[in-house]
């Protein structure tokens, strides 16, 4: 397996597997991998001859005062665990090989309608930052198939619509959410909690499986179920930052005639926000 950190021997990797007629699938995260991260790995593997995994805090997804400086870099660690999954290629560049000219002067990709609300609400610019970054890494890789986690669902959302609003040709991957033993979703985040805040953490899941659970009973009477969810968040010991069920498709409020519905929920453990969602047909 090899690590590259520049877009320029990336491409020059990339092209001697296009000549052998081999198909490429990218996995974009921010390292500090864990079991979820590899499971897109695998996945990739699956659908493509090679798999690139990029590695890149982007700092234009980051708010002011959020946590890019802290944000966990641990590349000889995520090089193993890579190594191990079968990974081909490790693109890691750092922050002025992808903005050469600096944050401000960078042209953006804006998504519209599903970036706003939910963590779009919370954390303003994120998704367009987010977007940005992934069509620049699209274009660097031009990969066959991407893959990228449910655990993120509107992040997920907003990349389908970018793909298909810019024509783009990659086949966008939904890969389900791995979980620890007791239902909290893995993400590199989990490791700023404390051990008290970790043992609280799984309530998010277990209230979104208790709301799945009334949904799937027939209530529809969704602006109680979400303030219901929020009281047994706060009771749990987690501060809500929201508690949403929407349509599965375009994340606007549920309403009677949807048959899928997404549960997406995000709260703070001290100054640690987590995210997590569940998905009910009906
Ligand atoms: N538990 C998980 N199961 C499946 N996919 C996941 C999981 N956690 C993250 N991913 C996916 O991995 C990709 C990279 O995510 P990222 O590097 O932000 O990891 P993360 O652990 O979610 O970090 P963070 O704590 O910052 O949210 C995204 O597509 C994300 O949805
Ligand atoms: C998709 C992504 C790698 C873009 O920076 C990031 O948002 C993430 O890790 O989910
Ligand atoms: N997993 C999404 C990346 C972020 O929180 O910025």
């Amino acid at each position: 397996m090899r690590t590259v950190h520049s877009i320029k021997e990336l491409r020059t990797i990339l092209r001697g597997y296009r000549q052998q007629d081999k198909t490429i699938g990218l996995v974009p995260t921010m390292g500090n991998l864990h079991e979820g991260h590899i499971s897109l790995v695998r996945k990739a593997g699956e659908a493509a001859d090679i798999v690139v995994t990029s590695i890149f805090v982007n700092p234009m997804q980051f708010g002011a005062s959020e946590d890019l400086d802290t944000y966990p870099r641990t590349l000889a660690q995520d090089q193993e665990q890579l190594e191990a999954a079968g990974n081909t290629l490790v693109f890691a560049p750092n922050v002025e090989e992808v903005y050469p000219e600096g944050l401000a002067r960078q042209t953006q990709v804006v998504v519209p309608d599903v970036s706003d609300g939910h963590c779009g609400a919370s954390r303003p610019g994120h998704f367009e930052g987010v977007a940005t970054v992934v069509t620049m890494l699209f274009n660097m890789v031009q990969p066959d198939v991407a893959v990228f986690g449910e655990k993120d669902f509107q992040q997920l959302t907003v990349i389908r619509k970018l793909v298909r609003d810019l024509c783009i040709p990659v086949e966008v991957i939904g890969a389900p959410t791995v979980r620890e033993d007791d239902g909290l979703a893995k993400s590199s985040r989990n490791s700023y909690l404390s051990e008290g805040d970790r043992g609280i953490a799984p309530a998010m899941y277990r209230i979104l499986e208790e709301t799945g659970r009334k949904l799937a009973a027939g209530r529809s009477d969704f602006a109680a179920l979400e303030s219901e969810a929020k009281e047994a968040m706060v009771q749990a010991g987690l501060r809500p930052d929201y508690f949403n069920i929407v349509n599965s498709d375009t994340l606007k409020p549920a309403t009677n005639e949807d048959t899928s519905l997404t549960l997406l929920v995000a709260a703070f453990l001290g100054t640690t926000r987590l995210i997590d969602n569940l998905t009910v047909t009906r």
